[in-house]
């Protein structure tokens, strides 16, 4: 078993989620380069977050361009788990391989806060650390964090179950106020059709370890990286 973080010219958590993925996995995942060709063979692929290329044009646009991603869609399409955080969302999203898209905070401004998320369905590898409905506390820190998609797009995820976390109250209710970017029915996370690729804004491995504070996103790395047949 084996895991990969992917490092764009930008990235600022790709450190950050290394640790978190070295606690579950108990070695170091590769770091890897957006401009490397090749892939070493894992299980997991971690595209951080971060500001690749400063957000220039639209956060994630030339990141998702980069001679690596090829490969991140080759694997994802094989079946390899990626776990896209944030700046890795808003990549995945522009490369294609989330629908919808991630625009402007709905309050114009940067958001940089703890938020607590509730976990829409415990049946995958990303979730299953939680308990159906769980709420969980993650930090936000971003300013393109509004998930949107068109009514069509938005109705296939409920119907599909493809929403992996919405933002709530401490009570688990998705009202407007617990909604920190004006995003579409409250949507923190999705995954792909075949639930091996997940986005999500929120980032666990900043309340990963119990130095940090919180210790809701040690699951997420604990289930990816130890239900790997
Ligand atoms: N923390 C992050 O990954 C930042 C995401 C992104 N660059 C934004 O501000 O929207």
């Amino acid at each position: 078993m084996d895991a990969a973080v992917i490092v764009f010219p930008g990235s600022n958590c790709d450190r950050d989620v290394a640790v978190a993925v070295e606690a579950a996995l108990g070695r170091a995942p590769h770091m890897v380069w957006h401009r490397a060709d090749s892939l070493p063979k894992v299980d997991l692929i971690v595209l951080p977050g971060g500001f690749s290329y400063g957000d220039y044009l639209r956060s994630g646009a030339i990141a998702a361009n980069s001679p690596i991603m090829g490969r991140i869609k080759a694997a994802a399409a094989a079946g390899t788990r990626v776990l896209a955080i944030c700046n890795g969302f808003q990549i995945a999203i522009e490369a294609g391989l989330l629908p919808g898209a991630l625009m402007t905070n709905a309050g114009l401004k940067f958001v940089c806060r703890d938020v607590f998320l509730k976990v829409e369905r415990n049946d995958t590898p990303f979730t299953s650390g939680y308990s159906q409905g769980q709420v969980v506390r993650f930090p936000v820190a971003h300013h393109q964090g509004n998930y949107a998609a068109d009514a069509e797009t938005l109705k296939r995820l409920d119907g599909d179950g493809l929403v992996a976390f919405r933002y709530v109250d401490a009570a688990g209710n998705a009202t407007g106020e617990a909604n920190p970017n004006g995003s579409a029915g409250n949507i923190a996370g999705v995954f792909n059709d075949a639930r091996n690729v997940m986005g999500l804004m929120p980032h666990p491995e900043r309340l990963a370890e119990a130095a940090l504070g919180g210790t809701d996103g040690a699951a997420m790395f604990r289930t990816l990286l130890s239900k790997i047949a």
